[in-house]
């Protein structure tokens, strides 16, 4: 019962890097760009400072790195802007939009631990940067309840009224109030992230944009995350307070002195910009963590779940869900689903769901939300995260396509949220962790995309998308251990093509027993998550992990250790196609298992446990 989600609209939606948009997308682009051809950039350095900069017709990447230069002291030849996927090379600014974030970076060669922040030093430039205090990186229509809160913001702030910097948590969080000094916002600065190199709590080493807390989620980039969230939540089924990403300038923020990680402003007051998320506040009791969950309406459960799987939230725990008591004395208490910065990781990660032990995520789905999940389009999902943030990553949006398919498809079958949660989540046993059944799923995929004779389709394509995957994936690769994929990639294309060279190194090292994990993978069947796999993996694939974290500085210390069984940003986009159409064949027979299971287990529990 595969359904055809990705049938026609797929050929140009899913690919490897921008430049390739839909052709109907790229014309209004073309269009908006050359009536206006003014569009305004935050640029952002990697120590967190912004700077906002006009950007008309004839400006082109070295003219805006030489106003760079001027603003901080860094030569054009030392430096790269990216957005998002992108490193912008050569004259081309095309893909850049109105109200985009940019990250000027420091090239490689040229970094040391003690760079200072940069800071800017153009003073000139500084006065053209006509920023308001609040600044919405968007004119998106979905913002305009945020733009209200904004200005009341502003009016506090004019009446001297402080923001409130949040206690808790590990990063650098703010409550924003208005007038009459009730919390209306929180907002993040991106680079107080933990372990940003401002992060007021202590928690810092690294620049934005490398693997942060989460190996496939960078530093810096949790904040738009928070924004797909909200934008993913469709007719606010689930709840996401409105958020945004903004440039917001004020003295309460933290700037660390670079060296140490010292705060060096918080006696000096100076004034800083940064880009953030802007949530608004919403008023709550306690949260999810500080109380039964027993009075938690089925339904509410059941629309936060229904989100964490789309976005594969990994970082679902009882303090991000707000709790509000009833108004009267019998109405229900409302949940308030919040900190989505660890969702849409780049590769597929272990999520953490809350909610999957509670009674109320074995119920089965309403027809109210079968009908949602049904009207679920993962291809307009992405179309809208592309548009409405041009610095998303596709890998992200691949993990949010292959998870709306996953969720569509259990539902149809008539699984239950429970059941759909724990397909998805991964278990330990004593030679490690195991993949999750849907990480197996795309496993077997691709090795079924292997055995095919798909070598045809790299031909044409193989330059340039490879090349924004290598960029994206140099980095994690560093802190995974991604054996498996390794060798589920390796085995159709060992045909000496020079852009998988450093697979087919690694393939002349292959030893008996990674020969052995290949076979294992080709018998799989999706029952999965038996002991049986435990002997899969005879070395514990943490421990390589941590071989591999221990070469690296301060912040990887306290990083957890993360494991990589499936990227998926790796294919290219005729691969991906194929590959989906796969992974949905192989999908009725995983939930028959699943269904069986449940069955069993009820069966071993009595009647007592079911709904
Ligand atoms: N929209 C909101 N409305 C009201 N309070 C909020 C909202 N968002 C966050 N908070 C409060 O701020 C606290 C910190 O927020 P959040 O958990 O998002 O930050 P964080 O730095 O990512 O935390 P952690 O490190 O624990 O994940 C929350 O525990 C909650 O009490």
């Amino acid at each position: 019962m595969a359904m055809a989600v990705f049938k026609s609209p797929i050929k140009g939606e899913f690919h490897g890097s921008r430049n390739m948009e839909s052709k109907e997308f790229k014309h209004h682009h073309l269009l908006h760009r050359h009536s206006s051809g003014r569009r305004r950039v935050f640029v952002q350095t990697e120590t967190g400072c912004v700077l906002g900069m006009d950007l008309d017709r004839s400006d082109n990447v070295h003219t805006v790195k030489k106003r760079l230069q001027i603003a901080f002291n860094l030569p054009t030849e030392e430096s790269s802007l990216t957005f998002g996927d992108m490193v912008l090379k050569n004259d081309d600014l095309s893909a850049v939009r109105n109200d985009s974030p940019l990250l000027l970076k420091r090239n490689l060669m040229h970094r040391s631990s003690s760079t200072p922040c940069l800071s800017p030093t153009g003073n000139d430039l500084q006065r053209k940067d006509l920023s308001g205090p609040i600044e919405i990186l968007s004119h998106s229509r979905c913002f305009l309840s945020l733009k209200q809160t904004a200005n009341d913001i502003v009016e506090a702030m004019k009446a001297g009224v402080e923001p409130i910097p949040v206690n808790g948590g590990m990063g650098g969080a703010y409550y924003f109030r208005n007038e009459k000094g009730q919390s209306v916002a929180i907002v993040k600065p991106t680079d107080e992230e933990p372990f940003a190199p401002n992060n007021p709590k202590g928690f810092t080493g690294k620049s934005l944009g490398d693997p942060g807390l989460k190996p496939s989620v960078r530093v810096g980039e949790t904040g738009y995350r928070e924004v797909a969230a909200y934008l993913l939540d469709h007719d606010h089924f689930a709840n996401v307070p409105p958020t945004a990403l903004v440039k917001i300038t004020h003295t309460v923020f933290n700037v660390n002195d670079g060296v140490n990680g010292n705060r060096s402003r918080e006696k000096k007051k100076l004034v800083s910009s940064k880009i953030a998320s802007f949530q608004k506040f919403v008023a709550h009791d306690f949260d999810a963590s500080d109380h039964g969950t027993s009075s938690f309406p089925v339904a509410s459960v059941h629309r936060i779940g229904i989100l964490d799987i789309r976005i594969l939230n990994t970082d679902r725990h009882g303090g991000n869900l707000l709790v509000k008591k009833p108004d009267g004395r019998f109405g229900q208490v409302e949940l308030i689903p919040i900190d989505h910065g660890l969702c849409l990781p780049e590769t597929l990660e272990d999520p953490y769901f809350e909610w999957i032990h509670w009674p109320q995520a074995s119920i089965p789905f309403s027809e109210e939300e079968l009908d949602y999940i049904l009207s679920l389009d993962p291809v307009k999902d992405c179309e809208m995260l592309r548009r409405e943030l041009p610095m998303i990553r596709e890998a992200c949006l691949r993990v949010l396509a292959l998870c709306t398919v996953f969720l569509k498809e259990a539902a149809a079958y008539g699984l239950c949220l429970a059941e759909i949660g724990e397909m998805m989540t991964r278990e330990f046993h004593a030679g490690g962790e195991v993949p999750s059944v849907l990480e197996m799923l795309c496993i077997e995929a691709k090795r079924l995309i292997a055995e095919g004779d798909v070598l045809s389709l790299r031909s044409d394509v193989e330059g340039e998308t490879e090349f924004q995957f290598d960029l994206d994936y140099s980095d994690l690769d560093s802190v995974y251990s991604s054996k498996t994929q390794t060798l589920i990639v390796k085995n159709p294309f060992s045909n000496g093509r020079s852009s998988l060279g450093k697979l087919e190194e690694e393939e002349e090292d292959e030893t008996e027993e990674e020969a052995g994990l290949s076979l294992s993978l080709s018998k799989l069947s999706t029952s999965t998550k038996d002991n049986k796999m435990g002997s899969m993996y005879p070395n514990n694939p943490r421990d390589e992990t941590e071989k591999t974290l221990s070469s690296h500085k301060s912040a990887n210390v306290l990083l957890p250790v993360s494991t990589n069984f499936v990227k998926l940003a790796d294919m290219i986009e005729a691969e991906w196609v194929v590959f989906l159409e796969k992974f949905q064949e192989l999908l009725d027979s995983a939930f028959a298992e699943r269904r069986t299971m449940t069955l069993r287990s009820r069966q071993r529990l009595g009647t007592s446990c079911q709904f």
